[in-house]
């Protein structure tokens, strides 16, 4: 729920999920075991088992090239060029495996350029054999939950960054699956469309099990139910931290700045510790 008065409210033009007949999709638990897994050399991850809660939204945050996006295609069944060790294993509920269970959203809004919003949100429908009339019911019901109900019939090219961002947040809930694996999904977005599409895939995505890569701690302290940080070589999360309240937490929220400094100094350490610097320049970084 929103709490406090600096809560980032959606405008009026965003109408809220609870409004709308949202279909809902309770979240699955997920299990990653992984014996080794890399890109040629460089073991990004060996011996790790973590577990994700069924429902619980937790953001992964570290340092570049820790391996937070080889981790989300490994989940979403994407992963085809890190070299994977015998027993690496992605599990659903009751050790079943994941497929059909992810939708995945990424940086990129990944909209086709020749095809309307509500095209692009039933694409998913389209490619499997072709958009029926519920189908597009229901593309133009998620825009309208997305505040995008007027700009259905518009092309990509004509919405801003955030508006394409609630439209690939739109297709992402058509897919209507209980794992979503969103890889900074808002990092391109100035920061108050960025607190606004937080509050609103918090909204639209309760209840289901999220996996949010992002470099930003203050987006994964108002978000996460957990937050992880990766670090080293092979990576290990280190112990989740857990934010007091429930998301979407407001930018003031009790407690959130110091949460925030503490966060600040785990992802520098993680990032003195990591053996790749990103600036290997003699001269100093600026
Ligand atoms: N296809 C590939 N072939 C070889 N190396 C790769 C490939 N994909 C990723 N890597 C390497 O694996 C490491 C982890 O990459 P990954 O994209 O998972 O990191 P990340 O933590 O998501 O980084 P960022 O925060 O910059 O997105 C990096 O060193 C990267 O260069």
């Amino acid at each position: 729920m929103i709490q406090g008065p600096m809560a980032a409210s959606p405008p009026a033009s965003w109408p809220t999920a609870s409004r709308l007949a949202l279909r809902s999709c309770p979240g699955v638990p997920v299990r990653v075991r992984i014996d080794t897994l890399g890109h040629g050399d460089h073991v990004l991850f060996q011996d790790l088992d973590l577990t994700f809660a069924a429902g619980g939204w937790t953001c992964v945050l570290g340092p570049s090239g820790v391996g937070k996006s080889t981790l989300l295609r490994l989940i979403a069944g994407l992963d085809t060029q890190s070299t994977q060790g015998p027993h690496t294993r992605v599990e659903g509920p009751d050790g079943l495996a994941l497929p059909g269970l992810c939708a995945y959203m990424g940086q990129q809004d990944g909209l086709l350029p020749w095809l309307s919003a509500r095209d692009n949100v039933a694409l998913g429908p389209r490619l499997r054999g072709g958009a029926t009339r519920a189908d597009r019911d229901r593309a133009q019901a998620l825009l309208a939950a997305v505040g995008l109900g007027e700009r259905a019939a518009a092309r990509p090219a004509a919405l801003s960054g955030g508006m394409r961002q609630r439209v690939a947040l739109a297709r992402t809930l058509m897919e209507n699956r209980p794992v979503v694996l969103m890889d900074e999904p808002f990092s391109a977005l100035d920061p108050p469309t960025r607190l606004r599409l937080g509050d609103l895939a918090a909204e639209l995505l309760r209840g289901r099990t999220v996996i949010h890569v992002t470099h930003d701690p203050l987006e994964a302290l108002r978000l996460g139910h957990q937050v992880l940080v990766l670090g080293g070589r092979p990576a290990s999360p280190g112990e989740p931290l857990i934010p007091e309240g429930t998301p979407p937490r407001p930018p003031d929220a009790p407690g959130l700045a110091t949460r925030h400094a503490d966060l600040l100094l785990r992802l520098s350490q993680a990032l003195e510790e990591f053996p790749t610097a990103p600036c290997a320049s003699p001269s100093p970084c600026v």
